[in-house]
């Protein structure tokens, strides 16, 4: 694929593309989805494919920070209750095997918060909390608008010879991965956890 870009500039252009979706999640939205997550018993995590890697990788640090965290589909995942928490994670919030996971934790009586990139979908309707990191400027066309380029590089050239880097949802998922660390910095923050606290759970066995 012909580019005019390095892999330099193709990676600043992705994390600031990615940095700028931070100004799209409201206060509101990040405190609900703190207060949720200290106020639940247990935190299950759950995802399709990308954004199942960062649902997995959110609930190990989870655990690396002493709290009691799954993931859904794994072999020794206990049942959900009421007063535990399930986080999804669903750019388009329509994936079918993740929106029946979600309607089973409401079912049983636990909370979902999602994080998405649109407010409006079939699990969004459902969650009691969401996080809309809006990435659909760049999903729809990769990072090839007009309007992103300016966003991402500042200039104003053309869109014409630039081929889309982030496509199908891959700035959501690099977007969700930043949003979930920076919910883990704020919970060692809250929870008073020290690094050497969090270097004691790291696996031994991996
Ligand atoms: O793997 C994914 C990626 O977009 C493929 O490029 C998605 O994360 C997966 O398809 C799940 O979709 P969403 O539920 O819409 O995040």
């Amino acid at each position: 694929m012909a580019t005019c870009y390095s892999i330099q500039e193709l990676m600043r252009m992705i994390s600031s593309a990615a940095g700028s979706i931070a100004d799209t999640v409201s206060d509101r939205e990040g405190h609900q989805f703190m207060d949720a997550l200290l106020g639940a018993s247990r935190v299950y995590v759950t995802g399709a494919g990308r954004s199942g890697l960062i649902a997995k990788a959110f609930g190990m640090r989870l655990m690396h920070l002493g709290m009691e965290s799954y993931v859904v589909g794994e072999t020794i995942t206990p049942a959900m209750q009421k007063g535990d928490l399930l986080v999804a994670f669903s750019g388009s919030g329509e994936t079918h095997s993740i929106t029946d996971i979600c309607k089973t934790a409401k079912m049983v009586g636990g909370t979902l918060a999602l994080v998405t990139s649109r407010s409006e979908s079939s699990i969004a309707t459902i969650a009691d909390l969401a996080v809309v990191l809006d990435s659909r400027q760049y999903d729809d066309e990769g990072l090839s608008s007009d309007f992103a380029i300016r966003q991402i590089t500042g200039s104003h050239r053309s869109g014409a010879d630039y081929n889309p880097k982030a496509p199908i949802g891959s700035l959501f998922e690099t977007a969700a991965m930043i949003f979930s660390d920076a919910v883990i910095l704020e919970l060692m923050d809250l929870r008073h956890t020290a690094k050497d606290e969090v270097e004691d759970n790291y696996s031994n066995i991996q």
